[in-house]
C-alpha cells in the first residue's frame, strides 16, 4: 500500500443537541485512509456508525476537528462548495441503492458525470460509463431500468455510479443490507476486487463476516475509534 492519504479526520466530535438532550454521537475521531486502502468500520448499533460515514460524505458537518481529503481541508466549506468536492472526489454506495427508477442504467451511472463543474462531451461521458458497467459486468444491462434488475444487479449499478468520477474514496454503507447472502457475497467479491485493481475503500458494515473482508479492520465504540489491536483496551 502506498502512503499517499486520500482521507484524514483530526480530533472529529458530533454533538446533537435537542431540547431535552445532548447526544455525544463521536468523541475525537482520528483516522486516515490511504491509497490502496480497504477499511472496514464496524460496531454496536448506536456507537456513531452513521454520522461518522455522513461527515466523511460531506452530508453532515462536524461539531469539531479537522477534515481532510487528500491536502484540502474541507471542514469549513458552505453546502454549495461541499456538494461539488463530493461530487468530483467521493463516490457512495448506500444500502438501499438509491437508483432512479424513471432512468435507465446508462442515464443513471452518467448522473455525477452531468453535474461536474467543468462538462464532459457525450463522447467522454458514454467512453466512462461503459467502462464502470463493464467494471461491474453490467454492460448488457445498459438499457434496462433499475426495476428491470436483481437487488444483486441494482447494487452493481450503484457501485459503476460511485465509480463514474473516479473518487479518491469509495465510501460503502451497508453494502448488502438489502441482499440475500448469494447476492451480498457477489457484491462483497467485486468490492474485493475493484480494491485489487486500486479502488480505495471505507465500509460501514454490522456484519462481522463481512468487515473482515476488509484489510483493516475499524471499531466505533460509543463514538470513540479502536482498531482491532487496541479494542481489548477500549472495552
Ligand atoms: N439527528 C440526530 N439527532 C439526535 N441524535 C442523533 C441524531 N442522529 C444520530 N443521533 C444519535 O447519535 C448516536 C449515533 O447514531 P448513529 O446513527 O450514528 O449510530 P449507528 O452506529 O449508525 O447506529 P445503527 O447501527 O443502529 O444504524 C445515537 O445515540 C443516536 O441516537
Amino acid at each position: 500500500m502506498s502512503h499517499v492519504s486520500k482521507i484524514k479526520l483530526s480530533n472529529i466530535t458530533k454533538k446533537f443537541v435537542s431540547s431535552e438532550m445532548e447526544t455525544h454521537a463521536l468523541q475525537g475521531v482520528d483516522f486516515e485512509i490511504f491509497s490502496g486502502d480497504y477499511v472496514s468500520i464496524s460496531g454496536p448499533s448506536g456507537c456513531g456508525k452513521s454520522t461518522l460515514l455522513a461527515i466523511l460524505g460531506l452530508l453532515d458537518t462536524a461539531t469539531s476537528g479537522q477534515y481532510f481529503i487528500g491536502e484540502r481541508n474541507v471542514s469549513q466549506l458552505s453546502v454549495n462548495q461541499r456538494a461539488s468536492v463530493r461530487n468530483e472526489h467521493l463516490g457512495f454506495v448506500f444500502q438501499s441503492f438509491n437508483l432512479i427508477d424513471e432512468l435507465s442504467v446508462f442515464d443513471n451511472v452518467a448522473l455525477p458525470l452531468r453535474y461536474r463543474q467543468v462538462p464532459l462531451s457525450d463522447a467522454q461521458i458514454t467512453q466512462k460509463v461503459s467502462a464502470c458497467l463493464e467494471k461491474v459486468q453490467m454492460s448488457h444491462r445498459a438499457n434496462h431500468k433499475p426495476n428491470q434488475l436483481s437487488g444483486g444487479q441494482q447494487q452493481r449499478i450503484a457501485i459503476a455510479r460511485a465509480l463514474v468520477n473516479d473518487p479518491d474514496v469509495l465510501l460503502v454503507d451497508e453494502p448488502t443490507g438489502n441482499l440475500d447472502s448469494k447476492n451480498g457475497d457477489a457484491v462483497m467479491h467485486m468490492l474485493g476486487e475493484l480494491n485489487k485493481q486500486g479502488t480505495t475503500i471505507c465500509m460501514v458494515t454490522h456484519d462481522p463476516r463481512y468487515a473482515d473482508m476488509a484489510k483493516r479492520k475499524l471499531y466505533l465504540l460509543d463514538g470513540v475509534m479502536a482498531d482491532e489491536f487496541n479494542l481489548e483496551l477500549a472495552v
